[in-house]
Formats: structure tokens, sequence, C-alpha cells
């Protein structure tokens, strides 16, 4: 293929998909990054920094091109904003691209996309941003504002937060979140001991490895190249995973030759943990709306090695009559705004909206409605998400349990980043009742 995209313009591809055509930036930047092979490891850098950091700051940087653009962003052209976007991260925080040459390549980019009328309205807000660089103040009241811009979490949802914890509380929240963490791991002891493992992921190249301090069987592991080219990962030896996930199925207190049934289990993260508690006895059921979902599970099993569980298809909403009062334990992680989980799904926080918020919130009563059916006598239902959203955690439990008196609750946690040792995580361990 011959070389007529520069980075530039691909950097500004994957923006628009992004922000205007709400395509998830990874899926987004993996598409690029497949599609131009002849881009070498230097420009693949580039692109990838200058998407995620843009996408990353986004707000505060828009916060500054509107302190410093005549026209407001909301009047601009998504090519303009986006060029301007990606213009003011590479100013502010690529310390090695020269002022000069972000604004001359903005502007050649502006041309080439048929902007030329344009082109000098991009040079002049990017060189006056450029040359105030040093003195640019962010705003520091009210402090959902200053919050919202310092760290480019929408406005919305830092209020939500701070309706219900400290500001204190939410700051260390945000900023955990935009930190880069290690990745989680879990592996099963009955198939490779922590020193065994340890000693294996130092032989594949892993700089860092660390005990999670709250579970025995996870790892926090970092300063590796690519995770598909791991020896320990290609034989199945480990999971990625967060802790949180895993501290949902500890709190099932799963017994041996129990029947689980999770409804929402691709890609099967705590299905297999579960299974995995099982020790070779019981069965997991695990389920998903989709052929495409059942074969991320079955791909997972099969890397497993375990042979309790199997995968299926079944749409939670619809109610499979075989099931009910059949099982010991039904795992309800259910789709949700994914508040939690904003340090490893950056885009999250521009796709996701109040009035999608409050559609989940009536999907999750719709499934936790049928789902329930599905709890033997004495058995347990486990409710998850992995967002911090009063009305999708705490609100939806109090709600189920109003309208079904066989339940009651035996553990309810929300799990904050920055305060607990993993992402943003909600449980609500219910028992019901024993039949007279
Ligand atoms: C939070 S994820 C589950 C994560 C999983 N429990 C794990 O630990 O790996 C939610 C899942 O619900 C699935 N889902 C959404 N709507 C569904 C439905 N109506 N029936 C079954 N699964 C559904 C999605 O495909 C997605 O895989």
């Amino acid at each position: 293929m011959s070389k007529t995209i520069g980075e530039r313009e691909l950097v500004l591809a994957i923006l628009l998909e992004v922000t205007r055509d709400k395509i998830p930036a990874h899926l987004a930047l993996s598409r690029v990054l497949g599609k131009y092979q002849y881009l070498d490891k230097r420009e693949r850098a580039f692109i990838t920094k200058v998407t995620e950091g843009t996408l990353e700051h986004m707000i505060e940087i828009d916060y500054i091109i509107d302190q410093f653009s005549k026209i407001k962003i909301q009047k601009m052209k998504p090519v303009v904003l986006a060029i301007l976007r990606s213009g003011v991260y590479q100013l502010r925080y690529l310390d090695h691209v020269p002022a000069s040459a972000v604004c001359n390549e903005a502007v050649k980019l502006a041309k080439k996309k048929g902007l030329q009328g344009l082109s000098g309205f991009i040079n002049g807000v990017l060189r006056t941003i450029a040359r105030e660089l040093e003195h640019i103040r962010l705003p520091q009241e009210p402090p959902a504002t200053k919050l919202s811009v310092q760290y480019s979490v929408p406005k919305w949802m830092v209020e939500k937060w701070m309706a219900v914890y400290q500001e204190e509380t939410v700051e260390k929240m945000i900023a955990s979140m935009m930190e880069e963490h290690p990745t989680c791991i879990r592996f099963d002891p009955e198939r490779i001991s922590k020193d065994t493992l340890k000693a294996r992921l130092k032989e594949d190249g892993v700089a860092k490895i660390k005990d999670h301090p709250a579970l025995p069987y996870a790892l926090w592991i970092s300063g590796y190249d690519y995770l598909g080219a791991l020896s320990t990962f290609e034989d199945g030896l480990f999971y990625v995973q967060d802790a949180s996930s895993m501290m949902a199925v500890e709190s099932l207190q799963v017994r041996q030759g129990d029947y689980i049934i999770d409804v929402c289990a691709a890609p099967g993260g705590k299905a297999l943990h579960a299974a995995e508690k099982l020790a070779g006895t019981g069965k997991v059921d695990a389920r998903d709306l989709t052929d495409y979902k059942v074969k991320l599970i079955e791909e997972n099993i099969a890397r497993s090695g375990l042979t309790n569980i199997r995968a299926r298809r079944q749409d939670a909403r619809i109610l499979e009559e075989a099931s009910v009062e059949q099982a010991d334990i039904v795992i309800a992680d259910l789709p949700c705004s994914g508040l939690g989980v904003l340090a490893s799904k950056k885009d999250i926080r521009y796709n996701m909206t109040p009035e999608k918020q409050a559609e989940l919130v009536a999907l999750q009563r719709e499934i936790l409605s049928v789902v329930c059916r599905y709890v033997k006598p004495g058995g347990t239902l486990l409710y998850s998400t992995c967002t911090i959203n009063r009305e999708e955690n705490e609100e939806n439990t109090a709600w189920f349990l109003e309208d079904h008196g066989e339940f009651t609750m035996e553990k309810e946690r929300q799990f904050l980043p920055g305060i607990d040792p993993c992402e943003g995580f909600y449980i609500a361990v219910l028992k019901k009742q024993e039949s007279e």
C-alpha cells in the first residue's frame, strides 16, 4: 500500500469515529492500526499515544480551546474540533513535539481536508494556546467543575458521586481512574502454585509481579509487551480479571456439587472462577445473549481446561421454565453503565449519558425479575455491576427486595477505586428463604 495517509490524518480519523460516530476507542484504534500495515513502530506509538491521550484529557482540552477561541467548541465543525483537540493535546502533553510542528501539521491537515478557509483560524487558536501554555489556569470552583475539567470526567458523573461521597473521596476515586494500573490476574492454585507461576512469569519477561493484598490467588503484573505473547497466558495459566470480580465470586461461598447459572456470563470471568471453586464437582451453566459472546466464553473454557462448565445462548430477559428453582447460585452480573471501570475503558465517560443509564436500570430490573426465579429455596442470587451509581446499584437492589419478600440481603458492598484495591464494583448477595 502506498504511504499516502500520515499519522495525524489517522489520528483525526480515529477521533472522529469515537467522538462523532460513537465507535469504542479500542475498536477504532485497532481497526486503523490493522488496516495501515505500512506504519512503523514509532508511527503506531504516536497514533496510539495521541488518540488515547486526546480522549483521556478531552474535557480539559475543550475548556482550554474555549478560553482562546472566539468560536466556541459547540459551534465548531467536528473535523476542525478534532484537529484542534489533538493539537492542544500535543502542545500540552508531548514535550518532544515542537509547537511550530504541531501548528504547521494542523494547518496542512486542515487544507488536505478541504478546510482552506479555516486553516488560518486553526493556526491562530493553536499558536495562541502554544504561547499562553504556561499561564493556563483551570477552574477551581465549584468543586464539581474543578474535578470535571481537571480529570476530564463529565460533570454529571462527578455531581452524581459528590451527592453521595465526600469531595475528597470523589477526587481519590477519579484520580485513581486516570492512573495507569498494573494488570490484575487470577490463577487456579489447584493447577499451578503461586511461586511456580511467578517464576514462569519472570521467565516470560514480566518485569513487575506483586501479590494482591486481599486475594491469595491474584497477582498484579506490569512491564511486559503484549499479553498474548506470554507463554503463561497461552498455556491458560491465568485469567485477566479485576480483583473486584474475584471478590464477587468469593462472597458466594460456593459449595462442592453446586449447580450455578451465570445469566450474563461473557467473556466468562466469574463463571470460570465459580467453576474453579467447585473443584471438579457440580456444574456451571454460563449463558449470554449472542453466539459471538458464547464463543468468547467457550474459548476461555478451553484455555482453562475446566470440565464442569458449559456455555450456551439464552436471553436473560426470557424465562426458561426448565431452570426455575434449579440453581444453588444465580450470578447476575448485568450490563451496566461501567462508571467503575473508566480506568480501563476510557471512552465510557463520553458515550454514557444519564438517559442511557436510565435505560440500563430498566433492563437490570427486567433481567433480575426473571432470573431470580432460577434460585432454589435456600439458594443465593448475586447481583453485581461494574458501576458506581446508586440507581443501578443500591436502589435497584432495594426495589428488588421490596417486590421479592422471599429474598433477604446477606451482603452488600460498593467497591471504590482509589479507596479499595480494585476497580469500582457493586455486589449484593441475596439469599432466598428455605421452603417451609
Ligand atoms: C458485565 S458483562 C458480564 C461479564 C461477565 N460476568 C464476566 O465476569 O466476565 C454483561 C454481559 O451481559 C450480556 N447481556 C446483555 N444483555 C443480555 C441479555 N438480555 N441476556 C443475556 N446476556 C446479556 C452482554 O453480552 C455481556 O456479555
